[in-house]
């Protein structure tokens, strides 16, 4: 079993995309906070291995941070979010990071998603910008929506096939390329990335 924790700045829609991934939904309406940490197993199909995933869903508030850190060290993938409406949680993300590098394992497989990608016209984040930031950091990234479901499954999927690449490597097999695996799976929320 792997453990993947998604942290992010609170509001970003970290409990959405687990939802989403888990049960198919998206419960719009009032905006609760995650108190604390909570998580759920999941099962995922790589390559026709089951994989079980288990998601910890950290609160975003800053309050919390103390109790989400002891957390880090345990999680074999994290996935870090952005909300593509909120220009501070994106100018958060190099703080996150430097948490992470901090408290989590030096080789844990991280993720940067921009969330909400069905807001195009609220987006003030440009697809582009978050390509950018990903690149400097050498992290896979994508757009992804909680509420259209675009690119949740594989945010996780992807996630999932590179911790069982990097647990079963072939010999002859060539490695697993997670930014290629991204790019030729990714939907492109196309129309409205700029304004
Ligand atoms: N339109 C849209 N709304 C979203 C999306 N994801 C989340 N939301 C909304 O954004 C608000 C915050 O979402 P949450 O999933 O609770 O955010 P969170 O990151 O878990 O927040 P904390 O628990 O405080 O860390 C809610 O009102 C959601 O309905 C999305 O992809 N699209």
């Amino acid at each position: 079993m792997w453990q993947t924790i998604l942290v992010g700045d609170s509001g970003v829609g970290k409990t959405s995309l687990l939802v989403q991934f888990d049960q198919g939904k998206f419960i719009p309406g009032s905006f609760s906070a995650t108190v604390g940490i909570g998580f759920t197993n999941k099962v995922v199909t790589v390559d026709n291995v089951k994989v079980k995933l288990q998601i910890w869903d950290t609160a975003g508030q800053e309050r919390f941070r103390s109790v989400t850190h002891a957390y880090y060290r345990d999680a074999q993938a994290l996935l870090l979010l952005y909300d593509i409406t909120n220009k501070s949680s994106f100018d958060n993300i190099r703080a996150w990071l430097t948490e992470i590098h901090e408290y989590a394992q030096q080789d844990v497989v991280i993720m940067l998603l921009g969330n909400k990608a069905d807001m195009a016209s609220e987006r003030v984040i440009r697809r582009d910008e978050g390509e950018k930031l990903a690149r400097e950091h050498s992290v896979p990234f994508m757009e992804t929506s909680a509420k259209t479901g675009v690119n949740v499954e594989l945010a996780f999927t992807a996630v999932a096939k590179e911790l069982k690449h990097r647990a079963v490597q072939h010999p002859n097999e060539p490695k697993f390329q997670i930014h290629e695996y991204i790019e030729s799976q990714k939907e492109k929320s196309s129309c409205c990335s700029y304004f």
